[in-house]
């Protein structure tokens, strides 16, 4: 079955949703970019109230691709306890560095999921060097968020070939992007593990406040049997 990621930008927001039945609470701050970082004290907090009950996950933030920013703040945020640490791998930089970089992070239990952007056209070769490297996950995003949703800037058929890959390297798989209900039953056809949302979820409006109504909605459609 495929679960629902949601992201929060706050424990307030957590609160909120927290009895929703969201499979796993992103923790973000989406005014700082397209995975903007909470401050690590908040994340913490957070997995103070919630980690025991509820898989979370939480991002670094928007950095340049080079190990010395990327492993340092993975390694913060890991600290926090949080279940998986979002790693945003943005257009240019050095992927290999960083992926080699994180690599003693992996070894001894770092649970890392791969972020690309759907809307910088990265190559699906990276899927099998990231589950080599130990990561526990890749999901697809978009960096661009007034382009529309994934579905928007990708062609199916990458997305096809991208939930296939990350299926063969037996790495947990994600798609998000601006979707929006209408996106759901397509990309649940593709079988990934969760479909990630931000926008959605407050009216479109990623930086504006959650709508539990809202939530309710695509959590329903999300797990529709
Ligand atoms: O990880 C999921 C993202 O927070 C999705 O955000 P978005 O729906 O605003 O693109």
């Amino acid at each position: 079955m495929t679960g629902m990621l949601a992201s929060v930008a706050s424990l307030d927001e957590a609160r909120l949703i927290a009895g929703l039945g969201v499979d796993i609470i992103d923790l973000k701050q989406p005014a700082a970019g397209a995975l903007g970082a909470l401050p690590v004290a908040d994340v913490a907090r957070i997995v103070a109230e919630f980690g025991e009950h509820h898989t979370l996950s939480a991002t670094v933030g928007d950095l340049p691709m080079a190990a010395e920013h990327v492993v340092p703040a993975v390694a913060a945020m890991a600290a926090t306890g949080v279940d998986y640490v979002k790693i945003g791998f943005f257009p240019g930089g050095d992927w290999a560095g960083v992926i080699e970089a994180l690599r003693p992070h992996t070894a001894a239990g770092g649970r890392l999921v791969a972020v690309l952007f759907g809307d910088g056209g990265p190559e699906l070769a990276w899927v099998a060097r990231l589950a080599e490297a130990g990561f526990a996950g890749a999901m697809l995003d978009t960096a661009d968020k007034s382009r529309g949703s994934l579905r928007t800037v990708c062609e199916p058929g990458f997305l096809r070939g991208f939930v296939a890959e990350t299926r063969r390297h037996g790495l947990l798989c994600g798609l998000a992007g601006s979707l929006r209900a209408v996106d759901i039953a397509p990309l649940r056809a593709l079988g990934p593990d969760y479909l990630g949302f931000r926008g959605a979820l407050c009216g479109g409006n990623r930086v504006g406040t959650l709508d539990v109504d809202a939530t309710r909605r695509i959590i329903d459609q999300v797990h529709a049997p």
